[in-house]
C-alpha cells in the first residue's frame, strides 16, 4: 500500500515552500505530486521547480467534489503507470488548494473501490501562518478544517512574527486540535516529519464536509451547509507583456495590500521586470508583501508577467485599473 500525505494549509501559508524542502529528503525521493491549485492560472508547479512525469498539476478549482474526482482519476492513472513500469514512486503528496476542505480526500482514499486497494491515508500536514492565521482562522472554515484535519502542524513564518502572534496562534492551534503534534517551519526536514502519520484518521471519517461556493457543488441540490463568510472569493489574473518597474511594482502592492489585505487573500505572480533576464516570483499574503525571489529560468512559453489574485469582494477590474495608473502600463489584461 501507498502512503499518500496530504499537504494542506491555508491560502499562502506555505504549502510549497514546505513541499520544496520535504522534496530534498532523501525519504520522499520517491514521491510522486499531485499539485491542485486555486486560480485561473496554475503557477505552483512552476514555482516548485521540479517538472517531471511524477509532477501531476490537477485542474483549478475546490479539490472536493469536482476535483475529488480528478484527484481520483489522477491517482488510478499513476498507478497503472506504475504498474506498467512507465513510472515509479512509494508514496504520494498532495498539495491541495488553502481553500480546500481536507476531509473529502480522505474520504476517497478509504471509499474508492480501486483505490483503497493501492493507496493508504498517509497523513495530514498542515501548514499554518504565524502572521496571517489568526485573522484566517476567524473567518474562514476552510482554515480551521485544514486545522482539524492536521496529524502534523507546521507553523511557519515564525521569523517574520511578533512573539505576541506566536503564542497567540499557538494557544488557539491548542484548542482546535490539541492532538495535533505542532513544530516550526524552520527545523529541519527529518524532525518536521519525524514519527509522522495518521492519527486522527478515524476522526475525520465522521467529519461533514464545509462547502464555499467554490467548491464545484451544487449547493441547492447537495444540502452541503453554506457560510455567509464564504460568498464571493474570486480569483482572476492579469497578463502583461510589457518589462515592469520594480520600484512601481513593489509600491504599488506594497500600498494595494495594506489598504485591502484583509480582503485579498493572495497575490502570487512572475515577473519579467526592466534589466532583469530571470523571472521575479512574488507572494502576498493578506497585508504581508514577502521578499520578491529570483527563478531560475522562464517557463515554457511566451515571457510574460503573471499575476494571480484571490479575494473577497473586491472588483477585478478595480485592480486592473489601479495597476494601469500606478505602473503606466497600457498592455494589461485579464488572462483567457
Ligand atoms: N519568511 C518566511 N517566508 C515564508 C515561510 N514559509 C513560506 N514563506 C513565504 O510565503 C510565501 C507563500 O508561500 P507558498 O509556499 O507559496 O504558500 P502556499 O501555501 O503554497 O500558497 P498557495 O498555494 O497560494 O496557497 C512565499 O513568498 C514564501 O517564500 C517562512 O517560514 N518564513
Amino acid at each position: 500500500m501507498t502512503p499518500v500525505v496530504l499537504l494542506t494549509g491555508f491560502l499562502g501559508s506555505g504549502k510549497t515552500t514546505l513541499l520544496q524542502r520535504l522534496l530534498t529528503d532523501a525519504s520522499m525521493a520517491g514521491a510522486a505530486v499531485l499539485i491542485n491549485e486555486f486560480g485561473e492560472v496554475g503557477l505552483d508547479h512552476h514555482l516548485l521547480d521540479r517538472i517531471d512525469d511524477n509532477v501531476v498539476l490537477l485542474k483549478s478549482g475546490c479539490i472536493c467534489c469536482t476535483v475529488r474526482g480528478e484527484v481520483a482519476d489522477a491517482l488510478s492513472k499513476l498507478n497503472t503507470m506504475r504498474a506498467s513500469g512507465d513510472i515509479a514512486f512509494d508514496r504520494v503528496v498532495i498539495e491541495t488548494t488553502g481553500l480546500a476542505d481536507p476531509y473529502p480526500v480522505l474520504q476517497t482514499l478509504t471509499a474508492h473501490p480501486v483505490l483503497r486497494s493501492h493507496f493508504v491515508n498517509g497523513g495530514v500536514l498542515t501548514t499554518v501562518d504565524a502572521v496571517n492565521a489568526s485573522l484566517q482562522v476567524e473567518h474562514r472554515a476552510e482554515a480551521v478544517r485544514q486545522i482539524t484535519a492536521a496529524d502534523r502542524i507546521v507553523l511557519t513564518k515564525t521569523d517574520l512574527a511578533t512573539p505576541e502572534q506566536i503564542s497567540d496562534i499557538r494557544a488557539r492551534l491548542l484548542r482546535i486540535n490539541p492532538a495535533a503534534r505542532s513544530v516550526t517551519s524552520d527545523l529541519d526536514v527529518p524532525t518536521i516529519l519525524g514519527g509522522f502519520g495518521p492519527a486522527t484518521f478515524a476522526d475525520t471519517l465522521s467529519s461533514d464536509h464545509v462547502c464555499t461556493p467554490t467548491c464545484g457543488h451544487d449547493h441547492h441540490h447537495h444540502g452541503h451547509h453554506h457560510h455567509d463568510a464564504d460568498l464571493d472569493v474570486t480569483s482572476f489574473s492579469l497578463v502583461i507583456d510589457g518589462a515592469i518597474d520594480w520600484t512601481m511594482f513593489g509600491t504599488w502592492l506594497t500600498l494595494l495590500l495594506h489598504k485591502h489585505g484583509d480582503r485579498i487573500f493572495r497575490v502570487k505572480g512572475i515577473l519579467a521586470l526592466e534589466g532583469e533576464d530571470r523571472p521575479i516570483a512574488i507572494h502576498g499574503v493578506q497585508h504581508l508583501v514577502h521578499a520578491p525571489t529570483h527563478m531560475d529560468h522562464w517557463p515554457a512559453g511566451p515571457r510574460q508577467s503573471r499575476l494571480v489574485f484571490i479575494m473577497e469582494g473586491i472588483s477585478p477590474d478595480a485592480i486592473r485599473r489601479s495597476f494601469t495608473a500606478f505602473t503606466g502600463l497600457a498592455d494589461v489584461r485579464a488572462a483567457a
